[in-house]
């Protein structure tokens, strides 16, 4: 199987280092648009449904060189295409990474590893969606509940969302994620058994979250009067056998290689599904599969989400920036930031490589965001005059999906003039007025937002992140960090009734006193 060169250990990165010590340091954006003429198009470029300007980012074009000089050294490419060919590069947990095999068209070609594969996709995604289009002319269905959490929640809720202005109208979809039954009494209230689908989505069907919330569904199904469990249940999974044993028949598998965080593009977008339809949920995966398309295929020096994955490994581990923000200028985009959070941290949140030998630099960093223009009333102010620099990533929208007069030209304007002024800063000799400027940022531009350039965008970010995890040398597909807490709180609940403190840490057992009953 391919591995990556642990970056550090590549020739390039000690001459990276090099350049940030003698000029990456100081680099100036304003110096460097004066410089040169061509910047805006020397860091711009076109991807399938999206455009993307890298130009406001604090990087020249040797520095992108050397970048493109330690992904070839650390085989970023062949790692790439031992994942398209269905190699175990999540090696902690012996599995493929096959999630863009899920939008692959069903005749594109495959190789000995993908081949069978692919037809189970085509065949689990035809029986979905012609289960979806039924329930879509189910007019007594009017509340869907996906009841999941992570990876089977954040992904269908946030496309749900964005994508409803393609949504037929006559249902009503709700998203029950937390343990704390607050969110789900808080749906149930309003609903009707007769009217109500209940979605049970998990990967693995085990997780505690999940299934407490399944079970209270169900418990409520039954004492408000409901006896069609096979017609109001069904459940999205891996473990179809754990389903069954639930008592849920109507049930629509994934696989292994899927992992949480990826598998909006499976059963798991059953939701979505529902939402736009059929045609629009192969719209959403077509958008995706153009954008794994040009990530397999485009040299890097035009791979725009190579360009972005090398930028964050140059922002982490030479600038040593510890957070990231994305600004999206439309509402509806409004959990993108969720979701990109659990995609982006999940995968590269580790502080091993894939061999489990510590590393010695930073990797993933924090991911964090609202909606423009609310930001900009918030937070804003520390990214133009904080003492910490935060690269920014707006995404535009050129057509605007209402008709409301004046609106889009302010909301554009704003988004511009943000991007404008972290560049370009303001001197006040007062000091509170200063703007130092040179604050980077990048800008995405969408010509709709459309299930195409929705897919295209999030499989950009998936493949942004594979290249920072590649060259970071670790296993960007497996999630040992949320074990611990699991564990930990099957011992704590029974001790929150019993008050059983025994060895517990001082401060754990003066919480348990104060909030067991
Ligand atoms: O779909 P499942 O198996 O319920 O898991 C939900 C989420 O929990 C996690 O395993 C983390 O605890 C995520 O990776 C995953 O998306």
């Amino acid at each position: 199987m391919a591995m990556t060169l642990r970056c550090d250990r590549a020739p390039s990165w000690t001459q990276l280092q090099a350049g940030f010590d003698t000029a990456g340091r100081q680099f100036d954006l304003r110096h460097a648009f004066v410089e040169d003429a061509g910047r805006f198009e020397r860091f711009s470029q076109e991807a399938p449904f999206v455009f993307a300007d890298l130009s406001k980012n604090l990087i020249d074009a040797r520095t992108e060189e050397l970048l493109f000089k330690l992904a070839r050294e650390c085989g970023l490419e062949a790692h790439r295409d031992a994942m398209f060919a269905g190699e175990h590069i999540n090696n902690t947990e012996d599995r493929a990474v096959l999630h863009t095999l899920l939008r692959a068209p069903a005749d594109a070609p495959t190789g000995p590893k993908t081949a069978s594969e692919l037809r189970e996709v085509h065949a689990t995604l035809d029986a979905m969606l012609a289960y979806a289009e039924k329930v879509r002319a189910d007019h007594t269905i009017t509340d869907v509940v996906n009841i999941g959490i992570g990876g089977s929640d954040l992904g269908p809720q946030m496309a749900v969302l964005a994508l409803a202005e393609f949504a037929a109208p006559g249902k009503r979809f709700h998203f029950v994620s937390n343990v704390d039954g607050h969110e789900l009494a808080g749906v149930l209230q309003g609903l009707a058994p007769e009217h109500t689908l209940f979605l049970i989505a998990s990967k693995t069907f085990t997780t505690a979250e999940t299934m407490t919330n399944a079970q209270s569904a169900r418990r409520w199904y039954e004492q408000s009067g409901g006896t069609d469990i096979a017609g109001h249940f069904a459940a999205l999974t891996t473990n179809v056998e754990a389903a069954k044993k639930f008592g849920i028949d109507t049930t629509f598998g994934f696989w292994d290689w899927v992992g949480g965080r990826y598998s909006l593009w499976s059963a798991i977008g059953l939701p979505i599904a529902l939402a736009i339809g059929a045609e629009g949920f192969r719209r959403l995966l077509a958008g995706a599969h153009a954008m794994d398309e040009h990530f397999r295929t485009a040299p890097l020096e035009r791979n725009l989400p190579v360009r972005l994955g090398l930028l964050d490994v140059w922002y982490r581990n030479f600038h040593k920036f510890t957070s990231r923000s994305i600004a999206p200028y439309h509402s509806a985009l409004k959990r993108v930031p969720a979701y990109l959070q659990q995609l982006e941290m999940e995968s590269n949140g580790k502080q091993v490589d894939a061999g489990g030998k510590p590393l010695a630099f930073g990797t993933s960093p924090v991911l964090w965001g609202e909606p423009g223009t609310n930001g900009q009333h918030a937070y804003f102010q520390m990214l133009h005059q904080g003492t910490d620099v935060t690269p920014l990533e707006f995404v535009a929208v050129r057509d605007a999906s209402h008709d409301l007069e004046g609106h889009h030209p302010k909301l554009l304007a704003n988004a511009l003039a943000q991007a404008q002024a972290l560049m370009v800063g303001k001197l006040d000799e007062g000091g509170h007025r200063n703007f130092p400027g040179n604050r980077p940022s990048s800008f995405f531009v969408f010509e709709k937002l459309t299930p195409e350039a929705l897919g295209a965008f999030l499989a950009m970010y998936e493949h942004r992140v594979f290249t920072s995890g590649a060259l970071w040398g670790i296993n960007s597909f497996d999630q040992w960090g949320v074990e611990l807490g699991k564990v930990l709180a099957k011992d704590i609940e029974p001790r929150l009734a019993s008050g059983d403190i025994t060895g517990l840490d001082a401060s754990t057992a003066g919480l348990l006193k104060r909030l067991g009953s």
